[in-house]
């Protein structure tokens, strides 16, 4: 297989649920090799994009292709290796015997031991698997996904409910595994986990995709901050604000509720430099991190800005 070969292909796929469009006409490439992280908010459609291409589900409109075949074709699949966002794992099955049963299905297995060690799990073997906490149970979780030697492995929010230093040991695993060859697709609601895996990120809002780029060009993207701040409702403040805000090249967005302005812009310090150098008299200024959805949705301009409730702020992704 050489390095342009597509292991993985949506192209125009539509998935609907009922009245819920979950995939608008998304295409994606996945090629031998590459390391890539679907990044995006719940709901956004990963996880529906990734029943599609693994044969778990079918599209309603377009195709899908694993390994240039039908992922519902079992021979597609003998080369994937997937963790599901919830493991069912049987409760009573010791771990060691949960590996052996998995890795019995493939022709070159890696053995027991090597893989429970490398992802922490050695002195677990005979443990059932039910007594696990949800960390180790999310690390045999992908321990399973990696077993079987898959060419192409696809995690789903892998690192949910794991603490930092298991978090980090998985990513040094999959990046290990990748670098050995394989071609990698992971999940996350976090940019930081993206950030410190995948070469590539895919984002997705709204079922549909928004940026798919290498990582350093979608996180200059994304250094977009909101800034809110009131001004008088009507009179001369108000309008200053609205020239101020309309003269910044930063600016991708604003938005002006009764005495409020919110303005998403990719410099927020020059913002309020030029607030404060034109005079203008706001109050109850603040500045935080944008949601990675708002942001994309502005710079993409598929809706209009700072539209959206604001988002939970959590360490990760309030940037
Ligand atoms: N089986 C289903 N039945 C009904 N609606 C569904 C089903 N699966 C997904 N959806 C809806 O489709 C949309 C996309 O969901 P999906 O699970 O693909 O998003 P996601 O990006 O994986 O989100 P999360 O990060 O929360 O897992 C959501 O609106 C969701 O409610």
């Amino acid at each position: 297989m050489t390095s342009s070969t597509a292991v993985l292909e949506a192209e125009h796929v539509t998935r609907r649920f009922g009245a819920t469009l979950a995939l608008d006409d998304v295409s994606l490439t996945v090629r031998a090799g590459e390391l890539v992280g679907l990044l995006g908010p719940n709901g956004a459609g990963k996880t529906t994009l990734l029943s599609l291409v693994t044969g778990l589900r079918r599209p309603d409109l377009g195709t899908v292709r694993l390994f240039g075949g039908d992922p519902r074709d079992p021979a597609s699949r003998v080369r994937l290796g997937l963790t599901p966002q919830e493991t069912g794992l049987p409760a009573t099955l010791r771990v060691g015997e949960v590996v052996d049963l998995v890795a019995g299905h493939y022709p070159d297995p890696m053995p027991r031991g090597e893989v429970l060690e490398w992802f922490g799990l050695a002195d677990q073997a005979r443990r059932q698997t039910g007594a696990l906490s949800g960390g180790q149970r999310r690390r045999l979780a992908v321990a399973l996904a990696l077993v079987g030697r898959p060419r192409l492995v696809v995690l789903d929010e892998p690192t949910t409910g794991l603490d930092v230093e298991a978090r980090h040991l998985l990513w040094a695993a999959l990046r290990e595994y990748h670098a050995s060859g394989a071609t990698v697709l992971v999940t996350s609601h976090y940019l930081e986990e993206i950030e410190a895996l995948a070469q590539r990120v895919v984002v997705m809002g709204g079922g549909v995709v928004l940026a798919d780029d290498a990582i350093a060009a979608v996180l200059a993207r994304v250094q977009v901050r909101r800034v809110g701040f009131s001004v008088a409702a009507d009179g001369r403040a108000a309008g200053d604000a609205g020239d101020v805000v309309g003269r910044l090249p930063g600016v991708v967005g604003s938005r002006r509720d009764g005495d409020r302005v919110e303005v998403l812009a990719s410099d927020a310090d020059a913002l309020v430099r030029a607030l404060v150098a034109d005079g203008v008299a706001f109050t109850g200024l603040e500045v935080r991190g944008a949601s990675l959805e708002e942001a994309f949705l502005a710079l993409t301009g598929s809706t209009p800005a700072v539209t959206s409730p604001p988002p939970r702020p959590t360490e990760e992704m309030a940037r």
